[in-house]
């Protein structure tokens, strides 16, 4: 059964729709995490969930029970957010104990558990540290063992590494995935960074005007993003309108190779990077020239103008084989990864 169920959420502030009708569950034990652009709603959704902000339409339910008129304190919930700061004047350990005092459990089970915690996100003698002598990853992890303390059901993180520089995120997020398996914790986290979502989640929701516009597993909303604005939204440079006729979808940069199934008619097409193959210009149908090169650890990010007209194509390549900028190349795409997306005029 989900443990978290919203069915047909929606939030009004004022005249302005945050929150359009959200329907989406989060299993026990899954971790579900939510990205889109700013002022997409996710935020707002958190708020919803934890009732800080009210419904204005549609149910939240945690294991089947409508929250309706359940305050915030009593929904069972762990939450880090980006505007719930440590408290200064505590050290680490009573930012630790805080949720657990106001529970009035008693000192020695505080302490133990406070101790374990610690362990926990590998932070084992800090317990007497005043919060200010941390570093920045040290008080994420203090701040994700406070919400941890009371055994949520639910642990609610609003960008949780979001202030962190980019090292320190890829290790703690890898950190924090190994964590909330091995507890089985049941995760809704809030994100715009798209690499932090994909490495964490079971499920990733991507939203936009407070509608969620796709929902799936990390490795299907990056196969087949489910429009336009999903596919820009992940970063995908290569996409055009076009026109589908059989197996070939007319584009600006003329016609290019569909996978066979592909419905006719207008739509939008995405060609992935690692689809535009480069050879020498000689002999080649479609050219371009070689605008700038990105080094992307293993391979190379290379722009490239068409020498026919139409947007720059972004082609993928491996170290060695890069051309240079400046040089004249041949282009050619590989249909399976060509991406016909059902986008409308109305998605983008
Ligand atoms: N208290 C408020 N009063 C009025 N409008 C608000 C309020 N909070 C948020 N909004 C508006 O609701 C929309 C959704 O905001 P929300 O903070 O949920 O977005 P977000 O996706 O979390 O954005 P960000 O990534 O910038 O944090 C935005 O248009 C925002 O301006």
């Amino acid at each position: 059964m989900s443990l978290l169920e919203l069915d047909g959420v929606s939030v009004r502030y004022g005249e302005r729709l945050a929150l359009d009708a959200v329907r989406l569950t989060v299993a026990e034990g899954e971790t579900v995490c939510v990205l889109g652009p700013s002022g997409s709603g996710k935020s707002t959704l958190l708020r919803a969930v934890a009732g800080l902000t009210p419904v204005a339409g549609g149910a939240v339910r945690l294991a089947g029970r409508d929250q309706r008129g359940v305050p915030a304190h009593r929904r069972g919930l762990g939450l880090m957010f980006q505007d719930h700061q440590l408290f200064p004047q505590r050290d680490v350990a009573g930012n630790i104990a805080f949720g657990l005092r106001m529970r009035r459990t008693p000192k020695p089970a505080v302490a133990s558990r406070v101790a374990e915690l610690l362990e926990l996100v590998g932070l084992p003698d800090a317990g007497p540290r005043a919060v200010a002598t941390l570093s920045g990853g040290e008080q994420q992890r203090v701040a994700l063992a406070r919400a941890l303390a009371p055994g949520p059901r639910l642990l609610m993180l609003d960008e949780p590494l979001g202030q962190l520089d980019r090292d320190l995120r890829e290790r703690l997020v890898v950190e924090l995935r190994q964590l909330f398996a091995r507890l089985g914790s049941t995760v809704l986290a809030v994100t715009h960074d798209q690499g932090e979502a994909f490495a964490l989640a079971d499920r990733v929701v991507v939203m936009r005007a407070g509608r969620v516009v796709q929902l799936g597993s990390p490795v299907e909303v990056w196969r087949r993003p489910a429009d336009a604005f999903v596919a820009r939204f992940l970063g995908f440079r290569n996409v055009v309108d076009a026109e589908v006729r059989g197996a070939v979808a007319d584009t600006p940069w003329g016609p290019l190779p569909v996978p066979a199934g592909a419905p006719a008619g207008r739509c939008e097409v995405l060609v992935r990077p690692s689809g535009v193959r480069l050879s020498t210009a000689e002999g080649a149908g479609l050219t371009g020239t070689v605008l700038a090169r990105t080094f992307r650890g293993d391979h190379v990010l290379l722009l490239v103008r068409p020498e026919g007209g139409g947007p720059e194509w972004e082609a993928s390549c491996a170290l060695r084989a890069a051309p240079e900028v400046g040089a004249r190349v041949g282009v050619t795409f590989e249909p399976e990864d060509v991406v016909v997306l059902p986008g409308t005029e109305s998605t983008r």
